[in-house]
């Protein structure tokens, strides 16, 4: 009996994509369901597709072929009715990807501002509650990202995804560069946000402790295929030689290491 407490819906959804550039693969035949409330970790070596296919999924470029699906629909059906969608995502690119002219408070509420009846005030102040969670005090709202160490470069990205509470999470690399301790408190910010608002998130993570932490999946990718797909909890007892080989940092196995 479903009690409703365990809801299996799949939000997100990803069907045979494919893309090469210059007659190489980068994504081949892709395919994985999440499901509301997931958080899905990709993992993989340096140039494996990680990163392509998240822009792949928000459109930011386009595929050879397949398709992408969000809430059963097709991505493009989902745009033509609502062409602001992408407003439903909370992103973080690598280096944080902040807008250096703008202020701190300006890049965090950079959806609102859009708003033509946004009223600046009301903006700030839910922005120094948002800095405020991620660890950072009011003071940073009006400082410049240069300004600012790469720690708390990623706390700020962090609060921009954060923020309007989206539906989804798209995050590359948020704790890639940060001491333990600082990427233990993003793991843990990351879980804390998903948990509450019952986010559907992806996170690309080289970080296999940050990733077990907030994963409920892992997905490995290779050479732009996906290798391996599975519960975070059976990462350890898997033989798959790629992922031993990956969570083991061995120089033999199927991923080729290269040399100079
Ligand atoms: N716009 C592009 N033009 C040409 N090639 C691209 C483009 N974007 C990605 N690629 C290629 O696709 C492959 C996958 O790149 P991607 O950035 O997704 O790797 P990744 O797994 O995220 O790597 P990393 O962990 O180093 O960030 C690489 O070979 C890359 O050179």
């Amino acid at each position: 009996m479903n009690t409703g407490t365990n809801e299996i819906k799949t939000v997100l959804e990803v069907k045979s994509l494919n893309k090469s550039f210059n007659g190489l693969k980068a994504l081949d035949n892709v395919s994985f369901k999440t499901q509301l409330g997931e958080t899905l970790v990709i993992i993989g070596p340096s140039g494996s597709g990680k990163t392509l296919l998240l822009k792949t999924m928000l459109g930011i470029i386009l595929q050879d072929s397949g398709d992408i699906f969000i809430d059963g629909l097709p991505k493009e059906k989902v745009q033509e009715t609502a062409p602001n969608f992408l407003d439903r995502f909370g992103m973080l690119f690598q280096q944080s990807a902040l807008f250096d002219s703008m202020t701190v408070w300006e890049n965090i509420g950079f959806k609102d501002l859009k708003k033509p009846d946004a009223d600046k005030n009301i903006i700030k102040k839910e922005v120094i509650k948002l800095l405020d969670k991620v660890g950072l005090g009011p003071e940073v709202a009006d400082l410049y990202p240069s300004e600012l160490s790469g720690g708390m470069q990623k706390r700020v990205g962090l609060a921009r995804a954060f923020s309007g509470d989206p539906e989804f999470l798209l995050l590359d690399e948020p704790t890639a560069g940060l001491d333990p301790i600082m990427s233990n408190s993003i793991s843990q910010l990351i879980k804390q946000q998903t948990k509450e608002h019952k986010t559907t998130s992806i996170v690309i993570s080289s970080d296999l402790e940050s990733a077990r932490k907030i994963s409920n999946n892992i997905m490995m990718l290779h050479q732009g295929a996906i290798v391996w797909h599975g519960p975070a909890s059976k990462l350890e007892e898997t033989e798959n030689p790629f992922i031993r080989q990956f969570i083991h940092k061995s120089a033999k196995g199927p991923i080729a290491v290269l040399t100079e």
